[in-house]
């Protein structure tokens, strides 16, 4: 039997403000898919990257998230959609008052991770995933941005999660740093994690595979990676 898809979006229209942003998108997210989202400044990118964690809602059509239907989630099913999810967005900065490690903790205990052991073998785990292992001791502004960016991706995968959002990961780094952040995306994504980035930096499609949407006149369309 064929696996179900990990996002489903049927003629979905999105507004803010009685403003239509986006409408009738149909789009699907399969099982370790890599899908990048362009499209100009204010085409509606980020916004379609919110709906999906029910930071935006939803004007009409049909929008399943990991079983979840977007339309009719409750307020307290937040959390545990948002768990399954890892958000790489710039409004998702580190907690600038405590250490890399700390971080990590932090989100490990507050998505009710308990056993010390386990807690400091996940931070290891992934710090040495994005490579950093040696960096837990940092605080974050003494990172350079595109370390700060792998700590955020480091922190996005603790608790493997099914989907990754990432809004312009590579948005304010040089061009060799961003392309070690795609890299690390793509490493990502090879096990397990489907991921979804939005991206201005057009270079990148070629040189790394993916499906690419297009946010364009108000609708989001597949178009070609050439
Ligand atoms: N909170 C909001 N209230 C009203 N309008 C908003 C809000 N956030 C964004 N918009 C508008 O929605 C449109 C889409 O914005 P969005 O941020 O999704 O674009 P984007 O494609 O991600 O742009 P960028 O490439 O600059 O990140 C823009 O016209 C923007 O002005």
């Amino acid at each position: 039997m064929e696996e179900q898809p990990l996002i489903t979006y049927q003629h979905v229209s999105i507004s803010l403000q009685g403003q239509e942003i986006l409408s009738d998108v149909n789009f699907e997210l399969k099982k370790g898919e890599f899908v990048y989202l362009i499209g100009k400044v204010g085409s509606g990118k980020s916004t379609f990257l919110k709906t999906l964690y029910g930071e935006v809602d939803i004007n009409d059509g049909e929008a399943q998230v990991l079983g979840y239907s977007i339309r009719q989630l409750k307020r307290k099913d937040l959390p545990t959609l948002r768990r399954k999810l890892g958000i790489v967005f710039q409004d998702f900065q580190l907690l600038t008052d405590r250490t890399v490690h700390e971080n990590l903790k932090f989100v490990l205990k507050a998505t009710g991770w308990k056993s010390r052991t386990e807690i400091e073998k996940r931070i290891e785990e992934v710090l040495r995933q994005v490579g950093m292992e040696n960096k837990g001791y940092k605080m974050p502004n003494e990172l350079s941005g595109g370390e700060q960016q792998r700590i955020v991706i480091a922190r996005a995968i603790l608790n493997q999660p099914d989907i990754i959002l990432a809004d312009e990961p590579t948005g304010n780094l040089d061009v060799e740093t961003g392309r070690h952040i795609v890299e690390l995306l793509q490493d990502i994504c090879r096990q397990g994690s489907a991921i979804i980035m939005t991206t201005h930096n057009l270079s990148l499609l070629s040189e790394y595979p993916g499906k690419v949407y297009k946010c364009e006149h108000h609708h989001l369309t597949e178009t070609e990676n050439s």
